[in-house]
């Protein structure tokens, strides 16, 4: 398969992640109870979520001329001696996506690759969310596998496969976006077996506004979005879906913003959560800002440290959003 974007680095990117997709599908289909760990933040991660990491960092270092990743995960938590049975989980994966018999300690560096020091705003790496909303993937709702390329502070490139999105005009498969700055950006219908088929980028006539939101009401608050978007006129139910499938489908025409309020003093915004979707939105016309209204800063490390929640719109007024958001929303405070 080669991508009319014509680049290898978007093409391993896109091998990469439909690896890890590939694996997050198996998972969640064989293990129906998922051996769920907790992280120091409460936040659950899965044997799926080490197995997709493990296969993208592997799959960019053998490949990519670009090997840094800045990932989400680490396999810290695995090494314990409490941790053995999902550590053997995650090895069985990985060897299975890879054809071949895997030890457990190099599926463990490859998890860690994951953990490149950076420069922030200095020089090129990946950001990989290998599962990015494991609630919803614990929910088999939506997920998505996020890769982005950061060169010198700015998102160049963005991957984007969201299994279980299914598009109007393409029933039974999930989707797989893929963008290059400057390029535009290609949606695919991403079939079971990992073939690609490419679609026109809007799925839908339908130019009804839509605002879509997180489904956990933890990760954004959901009564001021309300009160924002009664306030710039859009009166149809929100489209509440994990995950960096919320850029996908304003991309894709299935809504017209996204908003993310923030509900926690002092939460700052992860690169990996928002660098694929960005790009993405951008590449389809439309623009991403904080809430309000300044541009995501990539260049200061792991964290959006300069902006406060997610602001992003399709063929929609953005300027608009951003003094509904002045003008009705109150932020907690820092
Ligand atoms: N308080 C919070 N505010 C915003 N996002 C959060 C918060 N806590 C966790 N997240 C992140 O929200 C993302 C999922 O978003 P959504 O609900 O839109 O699908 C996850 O990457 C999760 O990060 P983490 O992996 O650290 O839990
Ligand atoms: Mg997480
Ligand atoms: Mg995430
Ligand atoms: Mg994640």
């Amino acid at each position: 398969m080669t991508t009319p974007l014509h680049d290898q680095a978007i093409q391993h990117a896109i091998e990469a992640v439909i690896l890890a997709a590939d694996a997050c599908r198996r998972v969640q289909q064989r293990r129906i109870t998922p051996q769920t760990l907790e992280k120091r933040d409460k936040s659950p991660v899965t044997v799926a979520d080490f197995a997709a990491q493990a296969l993208v960092c592997h799959h960019l270092a053998e490949n990519a001329s670009v090997t840094a990743v800045v990932g989400e995960e680490s396999a810290d938590a695995l090494r314990s001696e409490d941790e053995a049975a999902t550590r053997a989980a995650v090895t069985e994966e990985v060897s299975e996506s890879l054809g071949i018999e895997c030890s457990e300690e190099n599926v463990l560096g490859w998890i860690d690759r994951g953990s490149a020091a950076i420069e922030p705003g200095k020089g090129t790496y990946w950001t990989l969310d290998p599962i990015d909303g494991t609630k919803g993937f614990l929910r088999r709702e939506q997920y998505a596998v996020a890769l982005g390329l950061i060169e010198d502070g700015r998102v160049v490139l963005g991957v984007l496969a969201c299994p279980n999105l299914e598009m109007p005009d393409a029933p039974g498969t999930g989707t797989l976006l893929a963008a290059r700055r400057g390029q535009g950006v290609i949606r695919y219908s991403l079939a079971e077996d990992g073939s690609l088929d490419a679609h026109d980028l809007r799925a839908t006539d339908d130019t009804t506004p839509r605002f879509c939101e997180s489904v956990e009401s933890a990760h954004s608050d959901q009564d001021q979005a309300a009160a924002i978007a009664q306030r710039i006129g859009i009166t149809a139910p929100p489209y509440r879906i994990d995950s960096q499938a919320k850029y996908a489908s304003l991309a894709a025409g299935l809504a017209s913003v996204y908003l993310r309020m923030p509900t926690r003093p002092g939460y700052r915004e992860k690169i990996w959560d928002h660098a694929a979707g960005s790009i993405v939105v951008e590449e389809a016309g439309g623009t991403v800002t904080d809430i309000l209204g300044k541009p995501l800063d990539f260049s200061l490390g792991r964290e959006l440290t300069a902006n406060r929640g997610i602001a992003a719109s399709v063929d929609f007024d953005h300027a608009s959003i951003i003094n509904a958001v002045t003008s009705v929303a109150t932020l907690p405070s820092e």
